[in-house]
């Protein structure tokens, strides 16, 4: 035992108490502790990407939201696709109407703002120019008579140019009185009120603004109404500054950043009357209103026609003589210019003739054509063939009767005159009409193959039609005296004749139907339209395509100083609201031929229909029979400004902060224009300081 108990403890080798050896280890359990060491860094790298993406998205919402018309001062830039949604991808069912250059659709922001969203036809370079004059100046223009434009959207890539502008629920004059006829405007108290806001309108765009602001294309359909049948004025697209006034222009266009225009004006411009020669403001008034009856305008030929058939100022296309321009629309888009200013630039880039924007032709061959001749030469290649668009308009007058079945004729003069059906007789007098209107269909056939003047053919059929009924002795239609107004237009002629020189004696004696022909003729000299155009309405504003600076307005409603090649001026407005006017009153459009011409030729032209009647001292007779509630003395003093408005000699006629005086009652009611007296009056109200010759 105690040998057991000596025993040597039992001998431990050293191999047997080193530790076991590990078991060989695997590579992912070698690389463990690395692993976790990368654990932290790529969470940590997620967490921050994802914190910025959160960051991104957050920015990219802020600042969509900014453009949104809360919080900062508009035109805002709109994204596409914002506006895409707002109008329901541009459908058909929001389209509130079309214009020269693109429809206008209806929308709703995000935010459940009512919009309206011009879409500009691409390609078009008039439509750039105008949709930068629409950023540079209705952008700035703060006034609750003038509609606000809200932003704007630009893809240069694309050629997408939007502006959005505050809805406007009962969209234009235009389109509520003469088209669709709204029952709230039969109440003669608004279109008062109509009238005084435009009035208010235009002075606020004349006098307040600064530098001033002329507005170039006031007519109905740029006249909107909102939901209570306010009017706005909208569309600046041919607006300029006053002349004087321009020096720079800041410009915040397509890139959101300020582009710096200098559009220096290049010396004074001279006032009102000297821009037509300085013959205007020696001239008597005579003479002035005489040739007042400048042309007109809309047609409107039977009942069939377009309710939106009107004719406008034509295009004025460049022709390659006159201008060639080199830098594509988008490049033009970038030149962030306005006004002439941005045509002088062009015009020294392209290095050809280029007219400029007072009629003159600048560069090459330094060419001056002025007032009429320059519409002329515009549209008769040179001028060489003055008489082809009269008789193009006569030609189209009679394709436009010869193509309509008789049978037409006849139910539209029987049934309806005015829009009021007719009783037997003058059913029976249409019937008249509609056979003196077929011999003279067949004359004119016969008479064209001798390729007479439209002026001569005319004048004869109306004589031959008058000495035949005379023979018959039949009186002339409509019992409203054609005969008596057409003669009564060469006596008041013969009467002026006597007191006036040589020169003003030849155009007195001129007969109804040149003054007629002249007006249209002078408004039609960009004619390179077809007759259908003029039926459908589709007729875009003067100037049309141009990259010339000749937009000039709407026919019938540009003012005949400006139209035949003239400067811009607050005058020009001072016209265009003169028509407008009369169009508030009569509610009828200024050139309107309904029925048969023999009872409404006279009035075809409402311009010279107004002249007529106050000659004749019926000035009421002009107003709308369907108008409610009518102030017989408001009534009689818008016509009066009117008429001072519409004269000839931009000097004579009223500033709008008169007209606006005048309207409202702050000022004296103002004198018919002494031609319209029967004694002169001893103070002509809006007398020049010269004196009449
Ligand atoms: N802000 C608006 N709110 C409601 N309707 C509008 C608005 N702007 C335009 N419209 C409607 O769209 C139509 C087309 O307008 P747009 O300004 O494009 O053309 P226009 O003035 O009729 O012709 P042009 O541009 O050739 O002078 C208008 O007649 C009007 O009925």
């Amino acid at each position: 035992m105690p040998s057991r108990l000596l025993s040597p403890p039992p001998l431990i080798l050293p191999a047997e108490i080193s530790p076991p050896k590990p078991p060989p280890l695997s590579e992912s359990t070698h690389n463990r502790p690395i692993n976790s060491r990368l654990v932290t860094p790529i969470a940590a790298g997620a967490a921050a990407f994802s914190i910025l993406l959160c960051l991104v998205c957050l920015y990219r919402k802020f600042s969509r939201r900014r453009t949104a018309p809360s919080d900062l001062k508009p035109p805002y830039r709109f994204s596409y696709s914002t506006l895409r949604h707002a109008t329901s991808s541009f459908s058909p069912d929001n389209r509130l109407g079309q214009g020269g250059f693109g429809s206008v659709y209806r929308g709703t922001l995000p935010s459940g703002q009512e919009i309206a969203v011009k879409l500009m036809d691409s390609g078009s370079l008039q439509g750039e120019r105008e949709f930068q004059n629409e950023l540079s100046l209705a952008g700035k223009i703060d006034c609750d008579r003038v509609v606000t434009l809200l932003g704007f959207s630009c893809d240069r890539r694309r050629r997408r140019m939007l502006l959005v502008y505050e809805l406007m629920h009962n969209r234009s004059l235009q389109d509520a009185l003469l088209d669709r006829k709204c029952p709230e405007l039969m109440s003669w108290n608004k279109r008062f009120l109509i009238a005084m806001d435009i009035a208010k309108g235009l002075e606020f765009l004349h006098t307040v603004c600064d530098p001033p602001v002329i507005h170039g294309d006031i007519k109905p359909s740029n006249i909107l109404l909102d939901c209570f049948f306010s009017a706005k004025i909208a569309d600046f697209g041919l607006a300029r500054l006053k002349a004087e006034e321009v020096s720079e222009v800041l410009l915040d266009v397509a890139d959101g950043g300020a582009a710096k225009i200098n559009n220096t004006s290049k010396g004074k411009k001279k006032e009102g009357s000297e821009i037509n020669g300085g013959a205007e403001d020696n001239g008597s008034i005579l003479e002035e209103t005489e040739s007042v009856a400048t042309g007109y305008e809309e047609v409107n030929i039977g009942a069939d026609q377009s309710p939106e058939s009107f004719l406008r100022v034509p295009d004025v296309e460049a022709s390659p003589e006159t201008v060639v321009v080199e830098a594509s629309p988008s490049e033009l888009l970038d030149k962030t210019s306005v006004s002439e200013g941005y045509f002088d630039k062009l015009s020294v880039d392209s290095g050809k003739d280029l007219v400029s924007g007072d009629g003159n032709r600048r560069g090459g061959r330094k060419k001056s054509i002025s007032g009429k001749d320059w519409w002329w030469r515009q549209d008769n290649g040179g001028g060489s063939e003055s008489g082809r668009v009269k008789d193009y308009v006569m030609e189209w007058i009679g394709t436009e009767i010869k193509e309509r079945p008789k049978s037409d004729w006849i139910a539209t003069s029987a049934s309806v005159e005015d829009g009021k059906p007719v009783g037997k007789s003058e059913s029976k007098k249409q019937q008249k009409r509609m056979e003196w209107w077929t011999s003279l269909d067949e004359e004119k056939i016969r008479k064209k193959e001798k390729r007479r003047p439209a002026r001569e053919w005319w004048r004869e059929e109306f004589c031959e039609e008058l000495s035949r009924k005379k023979k018959r002795g039949i009186k002339h239609s409509g019992g409203s005296g054609v005969d008596n107004w057409w003669q009564g237009d060469e006596d008041f002629g013969a009467d002026t004749r006597k007191k006036k020189k040589s020169r003003s004696r030849s155009r007195s004696s001129r007969g109804s139907i040149d003054w007629w022909l002249d007006g249209i003729s002078g408004e039609l000299r960009g004619g390179r339209r077809n007759s259908q155009d003029w039926v459908s309405g589709e007729i875009p504003k003067s100037g049309g395509v141009s990259s010339t600076p000749s937009m000039r307005g709407t026919v019938c409603y540009v003012a005949p100083e400006y139209g035949g090649g003239g400067q811009l001026s607050e005058k020009c407005d001072v016209y265009s609201f003169g028509v407008l006017l009369l169009v508030l009153v009569s509610g009828r459009r200024p050139l309107q031929v309904t029925a048969s011409p023999m009872s409404e030729f006279e009035r075809a032209n409402l311009i010279s229909w107004a002249r007529h009647l106050a000659r004749r001292g019926k000035l009421l007779d002009l107003v709308d029979p369907s108008i409610l509630g009518l102030d017989r003395d408001q009534a009689l003093l818008c016509i009066t400004v009117a008429l001072l408005c519409l004269q000839r000699s931009p000097a004579r006629r009223p500033s709008m902060k008169e007209v606006a005086a005048m309207l409202s009652g702050e000022s004296e009611p103002p004198h018919l224009p002494f031609e319209f007296s029967p004694s002169p009056p001893s103070s002509f109200p809006f007398k020049s300081r010269k004196k009449p010759r």
